[in-house]
């Protein structure tokens, strides 16, 4: 089996470069393919942080660690005892290495465009269970989904409704609805939330054309709805320096959190 992908430098580049929350993308260990995905799947056990079977989990953590930085780690296939499938998971690393969150795919990518893209994430990887993905900095609450789960303002609204002033989707979005839709949805959740939005998405991959291509375009957004940094197709880094104040300020301007219709409609949690 080949060893996993883990581009160790671009973290330390990005550290070095002033960077204090590193994103990394969607499944950034293995190409994105049912097969890669059962090939490289591991554990998430206890003692991760020591234990060679936790090979993500372990690295990131001693990563965060050794630059005392955040780090939102993408996501990697976790193997689920008894099961064929996996989860896609999420871990966020505090400086001292720990996991103060961990996300699983909610909404998994099931669909059929004829000629455009063809993808039933459900065969090989299990929904998360019902959770809201939220964690704690000195700076802001930043939530957590993973790609798809950006296309449902539902569950962005409730990340909103629990503090988030930040929202973060690792992802990995096809060459077909990326070039319309991930910018849309992307200034979409940061307007309609009133939110930073950050997405970190996998670059395409010209060395094997036979597997997922991702349409790549990592971005940080603003709450007004600006395009603070973009990266394009290829592997690079990108940086963006945010001010909370703006989630504060438009958040006082246009009020539009406080102005929802409950006699009209509602957002309900069941969880
Ligand atoms: N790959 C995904 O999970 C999502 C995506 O490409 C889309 O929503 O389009």
């Amino acid at each position: 089996m080949q060893s996993r992908i883990f581009k160790v430098g671009l973290c330390q580049e990005a550290a070095q470069n002033g960077a204090d929350i590193i994103v990394l993308p969607e499944m950034f260990v293995a190409p994105y393919t049912r097969k890669h995905m059962l090939d490289y799947r591991e554990p998430l056990l206890p003692d991760f942080k020591t234990n060679e079977k936790c090979e993500t989990a372990k690295m990131l953590s001693g990563l965060a660690k050794s630059l005392n930085k955040y780090i939102i780690g993408g996501s990697f296939p976790q193997e689920i005892e008894g099961e064929e499938r996996v989860y896609n998971t999420s871990l966020c690393f505090n400086r001292e290495g720990d996991i103060v969150a961990e996300h699983r795919k909610l909404h998994l990518f099931d669909i059929n465009i004829p000629g455009g893209v063809t993808f039933y994430e459900s065969e090989y990887v299990k929904p998360g269970p019902p959770q809201y993905s939220i964690f704690e900095t000195e700076y802001c609450k930043i939530g957590l989904g993973i790609c798809y789960d950006i296309r449902f303002p539902e569950y962005a609204l409730q990340l909103v409704n629990q503090g988030a002033e930040m929202i973060c989707y690792p992802a990995n979005f096809a060459l077909k609805t990326g070039e319309l839709h991930f910018d849309t949805l992307k200034r979409a959740r940061a307007i309609d939330n009133q939110v930073f939005l950050m997405s970190c998405g996998s670059a395409i991959n010209s060395e094997d054309k036979e597997v997922f291509q991702s349409w790549g375009h990592s971005s940080v957004m603003s709450p007004w709805g600006k395009t603070l940094c973009e990266a394009a197709f290829e592997e690079t880094i990108i940086y963006a320096d945010i001010d909370l104040k703006e989630v504060t300020e438009i958040r006082q301007q246009i009020m539009v959190l406080n102005h929802r219709r409950k006699d009209l409609y509602t957002l309900e949690s069941k969880i």
